[in-house]
């Protein structure tokens, strides 16, 4: 059995390593060279080695699991995953806001704009701070549990910051770059294999790899956008706030997230990403609108299948084979 100042140092690497992980893949900012940090690795390793009675599910040693799955387990997810209704155009988003100031009474209210990840959308649930479960969405109600794929993606963090709620449910966006997607294809042609279209099929085939180390190999991303439902965690008044303890949490939060106060704001957001939107290492398809409030979010309500409290403003289509040649890909 090991004796107290082993378990000491192995609960002390393993809270400095979730720390350096989260500065290096969530904040783009590490503060430890890759030496150190492997050094670092490699002792909790030893003694992991050493005393396989200390593993934890949550050790960062641990992030790529066992075994290729046979096949993937379905999820029933605690709180039903929407889907978002589209505007194509500023007189559909503007019909979109007439509506919700209506049902509000003309009341006023702000709103947050950010970009629409093209990726796959999946739901992580932390019991006590640890990363338990992560799915995709599925058909909503119904998702394939993807947790061991999802624990090889290091900006997932697997035990959270700060004073998090025994339950929580985390909603994100997991993606490809398109820099990893570019060199998956680059080798893929090399060895003479199928390409991959674009980095939504490519990641969405990532996630759903019966083999971890397959997932681990590819360089995946999240970007975390809300919570898995606001009545989990009483006291944020609104979106934005939730964005801001997600990030305190230890989620990667995008940084163009925007908090607006008119429909004009939203249109001269939507235009700048236009133009941006080629400019940005991930594929976006367009701009989610919320309205912040929670209490207005309750108050709309859900049509259907999708909350009235928010669109997807989509940018317009393009010619596929053009973003190919655009990312470096000769079709
Ligand atoms: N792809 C995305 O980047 C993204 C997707 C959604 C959703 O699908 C979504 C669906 C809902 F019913 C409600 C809010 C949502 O918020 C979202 N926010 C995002 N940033």
């Amino acid at each position: 059995m090991a004796d107290d100042s082993i378990v000491q140092r192995v609960a002390e690497l393993r809270r400095e390593l979730h720390y350096h992980n989260h500065r290096y893949y969530v904040m783009d900012d590490p503060v430890i060279s890759d030496f150190d940090y492997d050094m670092l690795l490699q002792e909790l390793r030893t003694i992991e080695e050493e005393h396989p009675e200390l593993v934890t599910p949550d050790s960062p040693t641990h992030r790529i699991g066992g075994d290729p799955a046979e096949g993937f387990v379905q999820v029933e997810h605690r709180h039903t995953m929407l889907s978002l209704g589209n505007a194509f155009d500023d007189e559909s988003l503007e019909a979109w806001y007439r509506r919700v100031r209506n049902l509000l009474d003309d009341a006023d209210f702000s709103m947050t704009c950010e970009l629409k990840i093209d990726g796959l959308a999946v739901s992580l649930v932390y019991e006590d701070g640890v990363f338990v479960q992560g799915a995709t969405r599925g058909n909503g109600f119904v998702g394939e549990n993807v947790t061991q794929n999802l624990r090889t993606i290091r900006s997932i963090p697997l035990v959270l910051q700060g004073d998090p709620p025994p339950y929580l449910e985390v909603r994100g966006e997991v993606y490809m770059p398109v820099e990893s997607f570019r060199r998956l294809n680059e080798e893929r042609a090399e060895r003479g294999e199928q390409l991959f279209a674009n980095p939504r099929n490519s990641g969405a085939g990532t996630i759903r790899q019966l083999d971890p180390k397959v997932t681990a190999s590819r360089n995946m991303q999240i970007w975390a956008y809300s919570l898995g439902d606001a009545g989990d965690v009483p006291g944020l008044p609104d979106h934005w706030e939730a964005l801001e303890w997600l990030k305190s949490l230890g989620f990667r939060i995008n940084p163009n997230n925007r908090l607006c106060y008119t429909v004009e704001e939203v249109k001269d957001y939507y235009r700048e990403f236009v133009e941006r939107r080629h400019g940005l290492p991930y594929e976006v398809d367009g701009v989610v609108v919320k309205v912040n409030p929670f209490n207005y979010q309750s108050s709309l309500g859900v049509v259907g299948r999708e909350p009235r409290w928010a669109v997807a403003y989509k940018f317009p289509a393009e010619r596929a084979v053009t973003r190919l040649l655009e990312i470096g890909i000769n079709v």
